[in-house]
């Protein structure tokens, strides 16, 4: 392990996650309202599983909280100063067409982390993810459960205080879930604070600290995994963890 990976995992090792707060936040567009308003806190340790039906408004709420969208009406805060560093892995991984390995020494050259180490950084995420076999292989043609694990890989490089997760595993099989739902609680140990959409309440039960369940647009519960399963208030979240149909 480099030392620069050895400091920032020592700051995240003893450093709480930074807390998420959205204070009456809403997004809409056009006139229509498609989020909120919803306020809510997400200082536990996690992860936070945020579940619901289609169209609920589980990736809107992801891209407020990561900032690739701004609120139309609130407030998105963090704990500590400034916004914390963060990573956002998508469904269908974003890669640039080049190779594996130059696609995660391009994201350490973007986040200003120094030529020296990039070679050396890259690499290790690399084995640490199953993937050195592939480093020169174009990041296009490996296969959809290679390319969710380079995504993490290139998340993992960046030491992100903060991990948001939108569905990363609807596309793939058994095994790939395996190695990615691994790679998560890996994150989660490092001390990231892990935000994760997902439509598999199997996958949640065995992932989620805590769920934040919302449909049509309203966040309707935010509580503990168990109590989410075991004793759901919402009549939408009863229906939900009953296996009904929720629209
Ligand atoms: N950038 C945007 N501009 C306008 N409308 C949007 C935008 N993003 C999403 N929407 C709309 O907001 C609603 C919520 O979408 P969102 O993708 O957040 O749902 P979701 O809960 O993630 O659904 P799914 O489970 O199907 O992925 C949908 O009606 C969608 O069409």
């Amino acid at each position: 392990m480099t030392s620069l990976n050895a400091s920032l995992l020592a700051s995240s090792a003893v450093m709480p996650p930074p807390a998420l707060c959205f204070e009456g936040v809403a997004f809409s567009h056009e006139d229509k309202l498609l989020l909120g308003p919803c306020s809510f806190t997400l200082d536990g340790i996690g992860p936070t599983l945020v579940m619901g039906p289609n169209g609920a408004g589980k990736s809107l709420l992801l891209r407020l909280a990561h900032g690739l969208l701004s609120p139309t009406e609130g407030k998105i805060a963090w704990s500590g100063e400034g916004r914390p560093r963060q990573a956002m892995v998508f469904q269908q991984p974003v890669l640039l067409r080049r190779s594996a390995v130059a696609n995660l020494i391009h994201a350490l050259a973007v986040n200003n982390i120094p030529r020296r180490v990039r070679s050396k950084l890259a690499l290790d995420a690399l084995e640490r993810f199953g993937l050195s076999a592939c480093a020169n292989k174009p990041a296009r043609v490996l296969s959809g459960g290679q390319q969710q694990r380079l995504a993490l890989a290139r998340a993992w490089v960046l030491s992100p205080q903060v991990l948001f997760l939108d569905e990363p595993t609807s596309a793939l099989d058994p095994a790939a879930i395996k190695a990615v739902e691994a790679a998560v609680r890996e994150f989660h140990q490092r001390g990231t604070r892990i935000v994760m959409t997902t439509h598999d309440i199997h996958q949640a039960r065995r992932l989620a600290g805590d769920v934040l369940f919302l449909s049509g647009g309203k966040v309707r519960e935010h509580t503990p995994a168990e109590a989410f399963f075991n004793t759901p208030v919402s009549p939408e979240a009863q229906a939900f963890v009953a296996g009904e149909l929720v629209e």
